[in-house]
Formats: structure tokens, C-alpha cells, sequence
């Protein structure tokens, strides 16, 4: 089946999780604070220990190496990581100016160092660089946590584009009940180990 399918998957105390997330499709997740959410987009890139079976358009996750499933796969963490002094070094090679332009960053913002950028920044430009990536699919663990009103409708807007330009199946974490109702077309909870469609 396209999209991205877990059968029997299990990590941590968490499962068995079975799910179908088709082409085009976002589903939000909700939980309390430790109930297991960043660990499941984790298991599902193949970063954290975990059974069960994971496919992405047909392709499953051990069929391939690891580093290129989290290719496919794109997932945004919480915290993003940077490991070179500037913002430029990061994003070499990958054709992200109109990216750039949509989320209100100038060109020069390839210039600046890591260390000067605010919370929020950090944020908006992880995200521009897992889209000039081009994953076939979007693991989102709370990509607007640090945004103000403005700047969270702006990311929900590039995102919901390269969902539907791309046909992705996408999976948002989100602790904000309104914006799973914007962003999602269904609404899972996540709580005691098990993962429910409210
Ligand atoms: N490597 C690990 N080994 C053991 N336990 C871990 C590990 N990483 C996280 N945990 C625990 O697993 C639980 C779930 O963590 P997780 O980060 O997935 O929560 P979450 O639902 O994303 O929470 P939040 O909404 O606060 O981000 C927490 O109790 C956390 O302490």
C-alpha cells in the first residue's frame, strides 16, 4: 500500500501500533507531557529500538539502509540539531531560496552564525531544511512549539503545500487541540502506552 504503514510496531512500553496513513493524509497526535509521543515519530525513523514492521510507499524500512529511510522519511524533532557555525553550512547544495523567501527569511540569513539565532528561528529554518530535503514523508513533533501567532500559520501553510504538492502522508504532534483540528483529518491520543483514535 502507498503511504506509511506500521504493522505490530512496538517500542519502549508502547504497541502494538497499527496504522495506515494514505498519500495526501496528516493525522495529529495529542498526548500528556512523557506519554510516548517523540519516542513513536523516533521508532518510525528508525532511530530508537523497535519491532514490528514499518513501509513507506511500499518500501520497507529494513529493506534500505537507515541512513536512507530517514531520508525518506523527514522527521522534524523537537529540538533540531546544528553542527556547523552557520546557518549557510547546513543548507549546502539543497534549493532552498524560495523556501527561504516563503517563510520571510532574506538570502543573508545564510550568513548568520547558529549561536545568534532565537528559539523560533531555529525552528522555522529546521523545518525549511527538511523540506529542501524532499522526504516522502513528514514526522512533525511539534514544529510550532516556539512560534507566535503569525509565524505558526505561516509554517502550518508551507507545510500543508508540500503535503498536498507532494502527496505526503504526514504525522503532526501537536499539544494545541485547535491546530490538529486545522492541520489533521483525524485526531489520535496518545496515553498509557497505547495509541487511540479519539
Ligand atoms: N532513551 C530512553 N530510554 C528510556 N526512557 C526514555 C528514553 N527517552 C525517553 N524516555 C521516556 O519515555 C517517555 C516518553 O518520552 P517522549 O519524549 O516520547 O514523550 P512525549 O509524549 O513526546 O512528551 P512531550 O509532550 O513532553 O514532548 C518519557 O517518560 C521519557 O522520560
Amino acid at each position: 500500500m502507498k503511504g506509511l504503514v506500521f504493522r505490530n510496531l512496538f517500542f519502549h512500553k508502547t504497541g502494538p501500533i497499527n496504522l495506515e496513513i494514505k498519500p495526501g493524509e496528516c493525522i495529529g497526535i495529542s498526548g500528556h507531557s512523557g506519554a510516548g509521543k517523540s519516542l513513536f515519530l523516533r521508532a518510525a525513523a528508525d532511530m530508537d529500538m523497535h519491532s514490528g514492521l514499518i513501509y513507506l510507499n511500499n518500501v520497507e524500512s529494513k529493506q534500505i539502509s537507515a541512513h536512507q529511510w530517514r531520508k525518506k522519511i523527514g522527521l522534524l524533532p523537537a529540538e533540531s540539531c546544528w553542527w556547523f557555525d552557520t546557518v549557510g553550512q547546513h543548507f549546502k547544495s539543497l534549493n532552498s531560496n524560495d523556501l527561504l523567501k516563503s517563510l520571510g527569511f532574506d538570502p543573508d540569513v545564510m550568513e548568520w552564525e547558529i549561536s545568534r539565532l532565537s528559539s523560533g528561528e531555529k525552528q522555522r529554518l529546521a523545518l525549511l531544511r527538511l523540506l529542501a530535503n524532499q522526504p516522502e514523508a513528514l514526522l512533525l513533533d511539534e514544529p510550532t512549539a516556539n512560534l507566535d501567532t503569525a509565524n505558526i500559520l505561516q509554517a502550518e501553510t508551507i507545510i500543508k503545500k508540500y503535503q498536498a504538492d507532494n502527496n505526503l502522508p504526514v504525522i503532526w504532534v501537536s499539544h494545541d487541540k485547535e491546530q490538529i483540528k486545522r492541520i489533521s483529518s483525524r485526531h489520535f491520543f496518545m496515553d498509557k502506552y497505547k495509541l487511540s483514535e479519539l
